[in-house]
């Protein structure tokens, strides 16, 4: 009898379209539930485990090995910096971190950065041989050079609508974004052959030509 496979799902915009690539690869998904509250959703007859968390959180459930697989943004790893093993390039969830600003920016003697991602953007800076002072915040972003926090964000953008609406410009697209699977180190050897048949079936539908799932 295989073991049950624990699986940490994102909650929010990653799960819907995650959700969706999991039904067209045969595989069981608990429903994209916005009325239940449940958290820990055990499917017993599939022998998985379904954990919803907040996404930033995934890649931490997955390393400490209370999860064996999940499902995370690339911005989220390249933040975190945990150790875990990344499996598959999903292709859902598809947009861009950049670095925005006014219009009319000139770079400055003193130069202040906000984002919600504060490694990838020292990082970023600190490789480009630029000094700046790194702002952490926890959304509406596009507000710090707004009101005179910051004079740029790092940022994600999609569609490009928020910078829009609010006056800012896309100044530099830094990475792309989607979302992937990743896997515990340990997990990934003991589960092995149940890892790899998830993978597999994910693989088939995410190589289908003309999948809409973006
Ligand atoms: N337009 C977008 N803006 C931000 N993230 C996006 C966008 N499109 C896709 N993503 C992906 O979705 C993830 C964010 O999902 P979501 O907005 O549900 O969570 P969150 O804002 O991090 O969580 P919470 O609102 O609980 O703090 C990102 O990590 C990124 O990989
Ligand atoms: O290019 P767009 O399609 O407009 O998408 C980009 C916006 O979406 C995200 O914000 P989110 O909705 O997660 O809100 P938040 O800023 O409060 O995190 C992101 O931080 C941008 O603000």
């Amino acid at each position: 009898m295989a073991q049950i496979l624990k699986v940490a799902m994102p909650k929010g915009r990653i799960y819907t379209k995650a959700a969706e690539l999991f039904r067209q690869a045969g595989l069981p998904i608990p429903p994209d539930g916005e009325e239940s509250r449940k958290l820990v959703i055990s499917l017993p007859e599939a022998g998985m485990e379904f954990i919803l968390a907040k996404p930033v959180d995934v890649p931490t459930y997955v390393e400490y090995g209370v999860a064996d697989i999940g499902i995370v943004g690339k911005d989220v790893l390249l933040e975190e910096e945990r150790d875990v093993y990344e499996l598959l390039d999903l292709g859902i969830a598809r947009c861009r971190m950049s670095i925005i600003g006014l219009p009319n920016w000139q770079p400055g003697i003193q130069q202040r950065v906000a984002t919600k991602y504060p490694n990838v953007a020292s990082r970023y800076f600190r490789e480009q041989g630029q000094q700046v002072e790194v702002v952490k915040l926890n959304g509406s972003i596009e507000l710090a050079p707004l009101i005179g926090l910051a004079d740029r964000i790092v940022d994600m953008v999609e569609t490009g609508q928020t910078l829009k609406d609010n006056g800012l410009v896309e100044m530099k697209s830094i990475f792309e974004i989607t979302s992937r699977l990743v896997a515990n180190r340990v997990s990934y050897r003991m589960k092995n052959e149940q890892i790899q048949q998830l993978c597999d079936r994910l693989q088939a539908v995410i190589a289908e030509p003309g999948l809409q799932l973006k």
